[in-house]
């Protein structure tokens, strides 16, 4: 009996460890408060390798607020969280040096500094994570991380002020690739821009994580985003993750805030755009397979 138990108990240990080496990112019952306002209490949450995972919650439910936790700006009183593998929490910065090289971050907004270029922006993380780097690779690295956000050459000289919304947010991305990073954090990437340069810059991140294989942690509000690229969905309410599957998935839980999110009109429009999209693709496949020739 002792034997089997202790089989069992083994069979569980690499069943852990397997599952773990599996996720980016790992959240257990942190907690997270300002003063008397507690934002986070008991939050779990696991990121896959790979996947683009989208957080969504009414707004001050602490969705950057758990961003920033990850990433070590802001200490939980309670909890785990380790981000491959790593224990992120009571780290000294050059503990956690190694692990945070791994991963580039767009801010609500951007976040560029106004005083630099485009170019000298992306170069930000270079110099500071690689200060031994020359400047005529850091150039050539700026250059083609632009290049690689589909933003055209001539953005390198320009200042955000002399951007528009859309690009200042692929210049933010493309310094959140400076580091060639395996996970990419992004705040409310769409926010701001009209619905052409939405689904552009979505389309821009999938094929980035594509092919890039990235892990990507996705903050919006924006229903099409979560329709069109994200894997799966957490959703953060009453202090926690409620729930966190496919749009599916969710849509099969009752919880009236899910309802009320993913089937109130905007949730049904986001539906409707997504089918008719599959349905143009499925015709376009048709068209052009040589068994579908009509
Ligand atoms: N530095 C801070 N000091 C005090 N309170 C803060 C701080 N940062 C965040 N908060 C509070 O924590 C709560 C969660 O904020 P957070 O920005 O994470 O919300 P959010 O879900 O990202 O909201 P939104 O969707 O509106 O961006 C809010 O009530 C906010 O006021």
């Amino acid at each position: 009996m002792a034997e089997h138990d202790d089989i069992v108990a083994e069979e569980d240990r690499v069943e852990t460890v397997m599952e773990q080496s599996n996720i980016a990112i790992s959240v257990r019952g942190i907690r997270n408060s300002f003063g008397d306002q507690v934002v986070h209490d008991g939050l779990d949450l696991d990121v896959r390798k790979g996947e683009i995972m989208g957080v969504v919650g009414g707004s001050g439910t602490g969705k950057s607020v758990l961003m920033r936790a990850i990433i070590g700006l802001q200490t939980p009183d309670e909890g785990e969280i380790h981000v491959f593998g790593e224990s992120m929490i009571g780290r000294s910065d050059d503990e956690a040096l190694a692990i945070r090289k791994r991963w580039g971050v767009l801010f609500q907004g951007g976040a560029l500094f106004s005083t630099l270029t485009v170019a000298e922006n992306v170069e930000v993380p270079i110099r500071e994570y690689y200060p031994n780097i020359g400047a005529e690779l850091r150039d050539e690295i700026a250059a083609y991380k632009i290049r690689m956000t589909g933003l055209p050459a001539e953005a390198g000289p320009k200042y955000p002020s002399e951007l528009s919304g859309g690009m200042k947010k692929r210049a933010g991305l493309a310094r959140a690739l400076a580091l060639d990073p395996d996970l990419l954090f992004l705040d409310e990437p769409t926010a701001g821009l009209d619905p052409i340069g939405a689904a552009a810059f979505d389309e821009q991140t999938r094929q980035l994580q594509q092919t890039l294989g990235l892990t990507v942690f996705l903050i919006t509000h924006d229903l099409d985003t979560l329709y069109s690229i994200c894997d799966r969905v957490a959703v953060l309410a009453d202090k926690k993750v409620i729930a966190v599957g496919t749009i599916d998935e969710l849509l099969a839980t009752d919880h009236p805030w899910i309802q009320e999110y993913f089937n109130g009109p905007r949730g049904r429009a986001a539906t409707a755009a997504v089918t008719r999209q599959h349905d143009r693709e499925q015709d376009r496949v048709a068209q052009t397979s040589p068994d579908g020739r009509q």
